[in-house]
């Protein structure tokens, strides 16, 4: 995946443009009941922090808690999506698919939906997970890329999933070649587009005028629009807040902030913010409070938290998922993972390059040698 730009009329044609009501058969009932959705993706963004080894007793007891607070929609896949299961993103401890089935079977009134980067997951993926009962298929592109989804978007629709467009790296195009690349997500069956600030690198009016402009051009088809934010610079509720303003009705969590980098908004803390708004989510507030202290916090092996490394990937615009990668490179190259991030948000690498970690450790390391050299060299020790 690049920084490839991609123009409306170089997009591959749709054989069925999906007309007005198509996208709004299926779509929640924000308005109605509630003024947003909020989706939690605990078990999905979560699986970055827990490594991928999430237990089914653990997504039993997530999906049991958040259900019960009303939460309406639960993700559950690997952290990548679908078929991230491998050696260049992380080995699963359970089979995500008997995850889905978990969280489908705890499940009495949430939706529970998967994540699919198209390439990495399959439309024999998708399938499968439907087959378990998943109802919402978000699928995921880098910012410039939405064309390479729209297969997978008519395979969704088909199955009679709802079905959720995840425009990644926002921070990376301007607020007009994000709208160009919902309206390609949107044409092809998305009923919601969301704007994900991956790294975490959207300063408040950064998220809103986003936001604003993927509305502007699929809000007069029916279209939702989302908001999936993360915390390296402590942003991720304010942006959240800020683009519920602009008119965005799904808003992404994470209980106990669980998430890639330094975090996804925390669930409690939106549903707590709104509550006091006066904007309804349906979320119960003792409830949710209740699953991220008593069910979620227990777990959770490292919170995910605000340090030197996570604050960097916001202010570099790295793909919040690299934190891991870059601690275990860093600890094997015994060089510092923030100034491993540093190198991949100057080189500009986006979700798929995570094997390029190492190169930049390594870069360091000669770097690091080097220096160690022309110290000794100047102590005139040879
Ligand atoms: C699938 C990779 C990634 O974690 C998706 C996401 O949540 C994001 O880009 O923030
Ligand atoms: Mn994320």
């Amino acid at each position: 995946m690049g920084d490839m730009t991609i123009r409306p009329e170089d997009a591959p044609k749709v054989d069925h443009i999906v007309t007005e009501s198509e996208v709004l058969e299926n779509l929640p009932k924000a308005g109605g009941e509630t003024d947003l959705r909020i989706t939690d993706s605990t078990l999905r963004d979560g699986s970055h922090a827990m490594a991928h080894q999430y237990t089914e007793e653990q997504v039993r007891g997530v999906v049991s808690a958040l259900d019960r607070a009303g939460v309406q929609v639960i993700e559950v896949s690997h952290g990548d999506g679908l078929g991230g299961s491998s050696f260049n993103y992380g080995f699963s401890k359970v089979d995500e698919f008997d995850l889905i089935k978990a969280a489908v079977e705890e499940a009495t009134q949430a939706k529970i939906a998967i994540l699919m980067l198209p390439g990495l997951g399959t439309v024999h993926h998708l399938k499968k997970a439907h087959e378990m009962g998943a109802s919402v298929a978000r699928i995921a592109t880098h910012c410039t890329e939405a064309d390479v989804s729209i297969q997978h978007f008519g395979e969704a629709r088909k199955l009679g999933m709802e079905t959720v467009g995840f425009l990644m790296l926002s921070h990376k195009a301007s607020p007009a070649k994000l709208a160009e690349q919902a309206r390609i997500m949107v044409d092809a069956g998305a009923q919601c587009v969301y704007v994900v600030d991956s790294a975490g690198a959207l300063v408040l009016s950064d998220a809103q005028e986003r936001v604003q402009a993927v509305i502007d051009e699929i809000g007069p088809d029916g279209a939702q629009v989302g908001f999936h934010g993360h915390q390296n610079l402590s942003l991720g509720i304010a942006n959240s807040v800020l683009a519920y303003q602009a008119g965005a009705k799904q808003i992404d969590g994470a209980l106990c902030a669980l998430g890639a980098g330094a975090g996804n908004s925390p669930t409690e803390v939106l549903a707590a913010t709104f509550e006091r708004m006066g904007i309804k989510t349906g979320v119960d507030l003792g409830e949710v409070l209740s699953a991220a202290e008593d069910v979620v916090r227990p777990f959770i092996p490292r919170l995910p938290w605000m340090d030197r490394a996570s604050i960097t990937q916001g202010y570099a615009g790295v793909y919040s998922s690299f934190l891991l990668h870059a601690e275990r490179a860093a600890a094997r190259y015994d060089v510092p993972a923030h100034a491993i991030l540093q190198k991949v948000g100057e080189y500009g690498y986006v979700g798929g390059q995570e094997d390029m970690i190492i190169d930049i450790a390594l870069e360091l390391q000669q770097e690091k040698e080097r220096m160690a050299l022309g110290d000794l060299a100047a102590a005139g020790v040879r």
